[in-house]
């Protein structure tokens, strides 16, 4: 179902049937300017990673439509969400994007079932018990059976990002950004849900970006890693491909390859 467009442009327009995420992002902040392209297809897993002040935080706002893109344009499904010159834009309560951050931004006041249910009760798109029923479902496929009726704050820090991983696959979204959803984590915690995101994740047929600065996080999640540097993508493949033939010293260093005698 085609969601409501506020703002700049109309409903359920269609510029080509490629489903997925197609992209080219080109957006300011401040002097930074970021020009990247991307292509996530549905179920597929794409990690960005690059230094700091590389864009990367940047290019998931531009993708979540928190930052308009100043030329370039974003669709998903073959529904344009961003494109400046066709004057469209999609607000971001209705681009069927789920968002994880590293600080999960749970609702405190709301029960952990109803901060999952919340997403989908609030675009009406199920009744409130099929939005329990559902986020019980998504506990207990993300390992926290009986978690439901659990305040935020008696979880720990593992529990939490699960429950906002469940939130936000609890929309149905046909995009997701996890921006360094596991960094908080200590070690054990982040290897546990790193491999049962590594299930779940292509089983949710969504597009998958997430932004990290760990490259034992990308190779094991990502099917493809995209290398920001400067707000341009310098290097693109799997982790394998570039650790044997890395592109720039930032991409040997980080994948603990030589560079490239040509770099
Ligand atoms: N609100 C803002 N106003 C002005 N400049 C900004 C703003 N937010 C970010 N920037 C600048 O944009 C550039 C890209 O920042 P961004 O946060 O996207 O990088 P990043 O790759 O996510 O970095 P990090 O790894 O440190 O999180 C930086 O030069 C930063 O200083």
């Amino acid at each position: 179902m085609a969601p409501g467009r506020p703002g700049r442009g109309g409903a359920g327009h269609v510029s080509e049937t490629t489903p997925g995420l197609r992209a080219r992002v080109v957006a300011d902040r401040g002097l930074f300017v970021l020009d990247v392209e991307l292509a996530v297809a549905p179920g597929e897993v794409v990690a960005v990673l690059g230094p700091n002040g590389a864009g990367k935080s940047t290019l998931l706002a531009a993708l979540a439509g928190l930052l308009p893109l100043r030329a370039g344009h974003v669709t998903l499904d073959g529904d344009v969400l961003d494109d400046p010159v066709a004057d469209r834009f999609v607000e971001p309560r209705h681009r069927r994007v789920g968002l994880v951050f590293q600080d999960y931004l749970l609702f405190r006041h709301l029960s952990v079932r109803d901060n999952i249910a919340f997403g989908p009760r609030a675009r009406r798109a199920a009744s409130r018990r099929a939005a329990h029923a559902a986020a019980d479902a998504w506990l207990d496929r993300l390992g926290l059976p009986g978690f439901g009726p659990r305040r935020p704050a008696t979880l720990s820090g593992g529990q939490a990002q699960r429950v906002a991983l469940a939130r936000a696959l609890a929309t149905d979204p046909r995009l997701l950004l996890l921006d360094e959803p596991l960094a908080a984590l200590d070690a054990t915690t982040r290897a546990d849900l790193r491999a049962d995101l590594r299930a779940t994740l292509p089983a949710t047929g969504a597009a998958v970006v997430v932004v990290t600065h760990d490259p034992t996080d990308a190779a094991t999640l990502a099917d493809r890693l995209v290398i920001l540097e400067h707000g341009c993508v310098t290097a693109e493949g799997t982790a394998t491909d570039l650790a044997k033939d890395p592109p720039t010293p930032y991409v040997a260093k980080l994948l603990g390859a030589d560079p490239s005698p040509t770099t």
